[in-house]
């Protein structure tokens, strides 16, 4: 080939990639849906009285913390039982609703909407909170203090918003005469930190035995609303968990030789662990980016980004490995792009001139959607390579698929549009939880399972999780409960309403009307996007005569009388 031939070939390609790259970024459309904005000043806006405040502050008082499998404080989660039926009297005396106490601690609310040919919903939550190391805290864990609008306590957003939350809204949904159409459960389990296996799960199993075949969706706990997260997004982003990373937890074990350690061999137990511990930190897990939710997530959120970032963002396909570089500095991001890797135990020796006879250690994966449980195991192996080091699984799950985010999935656009409502300057995204919830338990019930936790963020508030100083400020708190009251509501719809093509046209107007000249009778609903959808002839006939009416009608200068019909004078 020649030197021209060569420039023209070059030439022709790098103008394919731009025309390719640029198309790209100015086809992926930002969503200009219309929501009601929920406003403090609203008749149904529910304000964090003292009344409230205190018994939020009460739950977190109660330490309900699991240890470890079957192993938790099994007092306190009575007391916080006792708690949740006092503070909330309407909801515990409500002929529309069922408690059931599930294992001794957990707890499902069945409540009975009246038209029955609406599939039911699951909100879900957890009563347990993780142990704290008090000395290291600003305030004590289980003191719920409130220092600068901030209420700190364990549990203050894993999970006990979310619990109180819930209970919030529903109990002044019922004091103000609420009757749902549409049925929905509430479980909470009491060892979701170890788990769930005595909770959510028998809280499923509950369900199945009562005949329970399918939910319309499920809401858990999950990710948030995110300020300051997503490199060059500015706005709040709310991040809907459409999947979930699975986790594998390995047990490293060295068999070592006990001995005077005046006379010690070259290498011990532990340093021999030591070294395998270290080969796995220094080699991370290749970026999977653009093979799991992350890529859904970067591409709805890329019309957000500046230019440059746009670009990038709609094209991984070409700048992935320059995101993934980016996206590696920081654990937040560097948690949604690879299976990431935590030595979180080590043990070994027991005296200090006594050569250690063993040592474990156990590394915690987080793995991504794009890998298998087999593979990152192959991978520590060949990474570890020491026949000395025995390893072994503890626990494992594998990643749960993603769960349907488009615009007629009813789930995730009820869950978009309350956030929405509420965070009204934010922006949401499908995106992947990076820890794990109890969602696993009810995957049977749906494939909608989304994971969402009302809970605002700034970046080094994600070390508060299961670290030092949780805490919520009551703005927070405020929103948590009305979050969950618009959720309700809004879930009680029998279609998924405000999906309509309007949004395209939004920036035009605000008088925004939504009609169909169709006439309904009870179950006619189903026909939408179901089965045997029709139309009487009649009916076609009043359509066109409607249409008819809306044209010559609107061609006025100013509204007519409305009453000018002959027929109606
Ligand atoms: C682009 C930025 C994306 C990600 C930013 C995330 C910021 C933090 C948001 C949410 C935090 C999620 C982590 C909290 C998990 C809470 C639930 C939990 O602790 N679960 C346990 C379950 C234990 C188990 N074995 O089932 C866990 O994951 O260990």
């Amino acid at each position: 080939m020649s030197c021209k031939q060569l420039c023209i070939t070059l030439v022709a390609i790098c103008s394919a990639l731009l025309v390719i790259v640029l198309v790209r970024t100015f086809t992926l459309v930002p969503r200009k849906d219309v929501v009601i904005a929920c406003k403090t000043a609203d008749s149904d806006f529910i304000k964090l009285t003292d009344q409230i405040l205190k018994r939020f502050q009460k739950a977190l008082q109660i330490d309900t913390i699991s240890f470890k499998r079957g192993e938790y404080n099994r007092d306190q989660l009575l007391l916080l039982g006792s708690h949740l039926q006092k503070s909330f009297p309407v909801v515990h005396s409500s002929p529309l609703v069922k408690l059931d106490i599930i294992a001794n601690y957990s707890r499902l609310y069945t409540i009975s909407g009246s038209n029955t040919s609406l599939t039911p919903y699951l909100l879900t939550a957890h009563l347990d909170v993780v142990p704290a190391i008090a000395e290291e805290w600003e305030l004590p864990p289980f003191d719920a203090q409130i220092k600068d609008e901030f209420i700190y306590a364990r549990g203050a957003i894993d999970f006990k918003q979310g619990i109180m939350g819930i209970l919030e809204a529903l109990e002044y949904l019922l004091s103000k005469g609420f009757k749902p159409n549409r049925s929905f459960y509430i479980g909470f389990g009491h060892d979701e930190e170890v788990t769930g296996v005595d909770g959510a799960r028998a809280i499923s199993q509950e369900l199945q035995s009562r005949g329970l075949k399918q939910v319309e969706f499920l809401l858990d706990e999950g990710l948030a609303v995110l300020n300051g997260f997503i490199p060059g997004i500015k706005k709040p982003v709310a991040l809907i968990g459409i999947g979930e990373k699975g986790f594998l937890t390995l047990k490293l074990y060295v068999k070592g030789e006990a001995g005077h350690s005046s006379m010690p061999l070259k290498e011990t137990a532990i340093g021999i662990l030591a070294k395998a511990v270290s080969k796995i930190e220094d080699n991370p897990l290749p970026s999977m980016l653009g093979y799991g939710p992350e890529k859904e997530m970067l591409e709805h959120l890329a019309h957000e980004m500046p230019l440059a970032a746009r670009i990038v963002m709609s094209n991984l396909w070409l700048f992935g490995p320059i995101v993934s570089w980016f996206f590696s500095q920081k654990p937040p991001t560097n948690a949604i792009i690879r299976t990431v890797t935590s030595v979180t135990m080590f043990n070994g020796g027991v005296k200090t001139n006594v050569l250690p006879s063993d040592a474990t250690a156990y590394i915690n994966h987080r793995i991504h959607p794009a890998q298998s449980l087999q593979e990152i195991m192959d991978y520590d192996r060949a990474v570890i390579n020491d026949d000395r080091v025995q390893i072994s699984v503890e626990d494992s799950m594998v990643a749960a698929a993603g769960s349907p985010s488009g615009e007629n999935d009813f789930g995730y656009q009820i869950i978009s549009n309350s956030i929405r409502q509420i965070w009204t300057n934010a922006t949401t995204a499908p995106g992947m939880m990076i820890g794990n919830t109890d969602t696993k338990h009810y995957k049977d019930f749906t494939k909608n399972i989304y994971r969402f936790s009302p809970t605002v963020m700034f970046p080094g508030d994600e070390k508060r999780f299961h670290g030092v100083n949780e805490r919520i400020s009551k703005n927070n708190y405020e929103q948590a409960i009305n979050f969950y009251y618009h959720i309700i509501v809004n879930a009680d719809k029998r279609l998924l309403m405000g999906n309509t093509d309007t949004r395209h046209y939004a920036m035009f107007t605000k008088n925004i009307y939504r009609f169909c000249p169709t006439v309904m009778f009870l179950g006619d609903e189903k026909r939408f996007h179901g089965i045997n959808e029709r139309i009487s002839k009649k009916n076609y006939e009043q359509a066109i005569n409607f249409y008819y009416h809306v044209i010559t009608n609107a061609d006025q200068r100013s509204l007519i009388n409305i009453h000018q019909h002959s027929d109606e004078l």
